[in-house]
């Protein structure tokens, strides 16, 4: 009788098996799906650490294969990369939750942030970190940081005054984008947890040395063995994959160096924030966000509360996330003014043109409004055209939490010279979004997609018939359900901080040939060609106009 069932059971299971194997390499599979020739061990995915330029080889692939292709991780997993902006719609707005993060972002982001936002998986737990965050990205709590993003571009621009070209008439190079992400830190500072990190005054402060170069250090230009490793992930047992930031490998060293300092910080700041929600009403209180998030959380019913862990998460992904990320757009902005001096005069007769508005105005004072800014358009579709050029965060990685079928903008010529127009997927099924790839589509950004222009923006020339992003069509906040948190925050900033830069410098490039590299690291950072080891470098010549 045993014998019998024993019998039964494993007939039941070799089915099951043969039949799952038959679904994956037949109706589910995308090897129908055209790409680039992998080797079956390497595959093709370690290619894109290896590019000069971020970009380079999803334009090539999306002009020989369409907007869907198909890449391979090691051992011949099959990954697809998407450009399809209905694809990407259907992905990130469409599905809710059934595309997670891929699990190599979860347990990177999980080694330097902790459990925070970035790397709550399920929907509850993100739901959960999302509405305690939100209350301190609204309009009018975004308003109030107005005077510390003009202080910090106020304190910039004298510095660069005062420590560098009171003495040079003529201008001098500088490397802008250490400055901006020491000003970007200390804004965040004190914007995100009322901190002075004091980066400006102190090039060696302890944060901002523990971040600098932080990406370019640890995950520019992976060895072969890490690729393997990383691919391996999907097989292991998620708990032994809560170790993985204890291999002393240079990239775990350096993340875990910067999460032990940014804690030491957090508990402090955090612990401070707690004690003020007890004992300060709520008119008198500060309005920094993680006071306004520990309000909110002590309010919460508790099945959604955030554990004290969990705040500290929060502070490091907002320090890391709403630094870094803002220094580097503004450092490609400046880079693409100084390349084109016409947009530069521009933006800057558009800001004095206001400034003058201002100054007729019944107004005490001469600052921008937020109104001020978002009625400027060219300054407007200059940092879209920045931002859909320069896609720091240039890839992303999902996976399918079940069967789908993906629908497809346009039809897709597959490897039989069938045209589909839907592609079905198995669960499991990797992704590769490629945000540069979809940021330069020609059929909607127009033929001179890869050109900087940022008057398609305001000539109408933009075809966005199908609605993606948070912000202006584009990828670069990512969309959906978790997208960017902070681009408000970020834009508002950045538009700050161009408008005190363009009245107070000019900025052109630097005298000898200095070729800029879209450098593969984690995020796109910029580098120059033949400098590499002095990392993430961004020169430019500023001369300080007289006021
Ligand atoms: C130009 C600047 C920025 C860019 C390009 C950017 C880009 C992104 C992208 C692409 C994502 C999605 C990541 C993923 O799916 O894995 C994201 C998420 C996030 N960003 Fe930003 N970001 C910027 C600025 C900021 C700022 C200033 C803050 C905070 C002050 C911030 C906080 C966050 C947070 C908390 C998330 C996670 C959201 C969630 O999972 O619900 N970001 N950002």
């Amino acid at each position: 009788m045993v014998s019998i069932t024993s019998a039964v059971s494993v007939s039941v299971l070799i089915s099951l098996t043969v039949y799952t194997i038959y679904r994956r390499l037949t109706k589910f599979s995308v090897k129908h799906i055209r790409g680039p020739d992998p080797s079956f061990w390497k595959g093709n995915m370690h290619t894109f650490s290896y590019q000069s330029n971020v970009g380079d080889l999803d334009f090539e692939y999306v002009k020989e294969y369409g907007l869907v292709w198909r890449m391979s991780a090691p051992l011949g997993q099959d990954v697809l990369a998407v450009a399809d902006p209905k694809a990407l719609q259907h992905i990130y707005q469409r599905s809710g939750y059934n595309y997670p993060k891929s699990i190599e972002s979860d347990v990177i982001t999980r080694i330097f942030l902790g459990d925070s936002i970035m790397n709550a998986h399920t929907d509850h737990s993100h739901a959960r970190h999302r509405k305690a965050m939100s209350p301190a990205f609204s309009a009018s709590q975004l308003r109030s940081f107005l005077p510390q993003f003009r202080n910090g571009a106020a304190k910039l621009c004298r510095l660069w005054k005062e420590q560098i070209l009171d003495e040079k008439p003529e201008g001098e190079v500088i490397p802008v984008n250490k400055w901006l992400a020491r000003m970007t830190l200390d804004v965040i500072g004190e914007t995100a947890f009322h901190f002075e990190f004091g980066a400006l005054d102190n090039s060696g402060n302890e944060v901002s040395k523990a971040y600098d170069n932080l990406f370019a250090d640890s995950q520019l230009h992976p060895r072969l063995w890490m690729t393997f490793f990383r691919a391996s992930w999907k097989w292991l047992p998620r708990p032994l994959l809560n170790f993985v930031g204890y291999i002393p490998t240079r990239e775990y060293k350096r993340f875990r160096k910067s999460k032990k300092v940014v804690d030491k910080v957090s508990t402090i700041l955090v612990d401070a924030a707690i004690e003020e929600a007890k004992v300060v009403e709520v008119e008198k209180s500060n309005k920094d966000v993680m006071s306004v998030l520990v309000r909110a959380n002590m309010s919460e019913n508790p099945s959604f509360q955030l554990s004290k862990n969990e705040m500290m998460s929060q502070m490091a992904t907002l320090t890391l996330a709403g630094h870094d990320t803002t220094a580097s757009v503004l450092a490609w902005s400046l880079w693409e003014l100084a390349k084109h001096p016409k947009y530069q005069n521009h933006l800057r007769e558009e800001v004095k043109q206001k400034r003058e508005e201002i100054a007729r105005r019944d107004d005490e004072g001469d600052d921008f409004e937020m109104e001020d800014l978002e009625s400027m358009p060219f300054l407007q579709a200059l940092l879209k055209e920045v931002l859909r050029l320069h896609p720091i965060v240039y890839h992303l990685g999902r996976f399918a939490a079940k069967d789908d079928i993906i629908p497809l903008s346009e039809p897709l010529v597959t490897a039989t010279g069938e045209n589909i127009e839907e592609i079905p997927i198995a669960k499991g099924q990797e992704f590769l979004i490629s945000v540069c790839a979809y940021n330069r589509i020609k059929g909607i950004w127009g033929e001179d997609a890869n050109e900087f222009n940022p008057q398609r923006f305001i000539n109408g020339e933009v075809e966005n018939t199908i609605k993606l992003g948070v912000y202006g069509n584009l990828m670069t906040f990512s969309a959906g359900t978790r997208g960017c948190i902070g681009w408000r925050f970020s834009l508002i900033e950045m538009q700050t901080v161009l408008v005190a830069l363009v009245q107070n410098f000019e900025f052109s490039l630097p005298p000898t040939e200095t070729e800029i590299l879209r450098m593969p690291a984690g995020l796109m950072a910029p580098m120059v060609k033949n400098r590499l080891k002095e990392g993430v470098l961004m020169p430019l010549t500023v001369r300080a106009l007289s006021a």
